[in-house]
């Protein structure tokens, strides 16, 4: 049985990645009768192997807005960057008129690819923006304003962190043609901070909203019952085909809509009792690196450092 579901996985893969299953299995119409006794365990794998051919509508727009994102739309540069260590999201974006350009989130192990890829495209980076002070990696914003002379720091004032731009509900980030909405979004820290590209259709969440899940809420001033009005009155209010861009994935997915996580988040669509329930007893353990980098992000990542902020 197993084999059989390998072949037909291999199939319908070669038949094309764009294709659904449907049409792969209709191509074998033998071999589909096969699978008809398979057991959902069997199917389930077959599924697996071939998971980019049952994409939803909604995936399958999402993949061709980034790829447009990502070259194609005359008006805006955007890079989504990974750290593979923490599976933090760094965002660029950029306007190609003028080449001004903000950074989200940046970690300092990181902070040599960013500096390159802002020289190598020419950008006139303005801001490195931190939408929370992060537990598990050092911010890579105070480093990279010491390289790139007129950088300026963003933090949200409640976090009392050091930088050059303390921000707060309803502030405005400006670079070239761009422009961020801020929102206020505590819970998984009291500090956090959505960052709002309405023009295209877009919201930063850091760790207030993850992919299916949300932040934790277990240290650093967290509160279960803020988070989820944070994310129900800031966030999932926002128009259902806004794309959301959070801080980590932990499971290899990239970004998702308005849409999906009020449909789908197993967190969030429950009542807020069965919130606080789901979070305390999740049992994380703590990030590896809090110890350092709860202080060095207070100080935009230059604890050694003599200049701050
Ligand atoms: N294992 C990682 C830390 C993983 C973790 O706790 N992630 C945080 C965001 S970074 S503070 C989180 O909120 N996770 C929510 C969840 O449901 O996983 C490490 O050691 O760094």
């Amino acid at each position: 049985m197993a084999t059989a579901s390998y072949h037909v996985g291999v199939l319908a893969r070669n038949y094309g990645r764009r294709n659904s299953v449907k049409a792969g299995l209709r191509l074998f119409p033998a071999l589909f009768s096969q699978t008809r006794g398979f057991s959902a365990r069997a199917f389930s794998q077959f599924v697996v192997v071939n998971k980019s051919d049952v994409l939803s509508n909604a995936q399958r727009n999402f993949q061709r807005d980034m790829s447009a994102l990502a070259g194609k739309d005359k008006n805006f540069i955007f890079r989504q960057l990974l750290d593979y260590k923490s599976f933090t999201y760094t965002y660029l974006l950029a306007d190609p008129e003028s080449k001004d350009a903000i950074l989200i989130d940046p970690v300092i192990e990181m902070v040599d690819r960013d500096a390159k890829l802002v020289k190598d495209m020419g950008l006139n980076l303005k801001y490195v923006v931190n939408t929370h002070v992060h537990a598990d990696h050092v911010t890579g914003s105070g480093e990279l304003k010491t390289r790139i002379p007129g950088c300026k720091s963003m933090i949200s004032a409640v976090s009392k962190a050091q930088a050059d731009v303390k921000l707060k509900e309803g502030d405005k980030i400006t670079f070239g043609n761009l422009e961020l909405e801020v929102r206020s979004t505590p819970g998984h820290t009291n500090g956090c901070l959505t960052y709002v590209l309405h023009d295209k259709q877009m919201a930063f969440t850091g760790d207030a909203l993850l992919i299916r899940g949300c932040g934790r809420t277990d240290f650093q001033e967290g509160s279960s019952a803020t988070l989820y009005e944070s994310v129900h009155n800031k966030i999932f209010s926002l128009p259902p085909n806004y794309t959301l861009l959070p801080a980590h994935d932990y499971t290899g997915q990239t970004s998702t809509t308005v849409e999906e996580e009020k449909t789908l988040n197993p967190r969030l669509t429950k009542t807020k009792e069965q919130f606080i329930k789901i979070m305390e007893d999740l049992n994380l353990p703590y990030p590896k690196q809090i110890d350092k980098a709860l202080p060095a992000n207070m100080v935009c990542g230059l604890q050694d450092a003599t200049s701050k902020g």
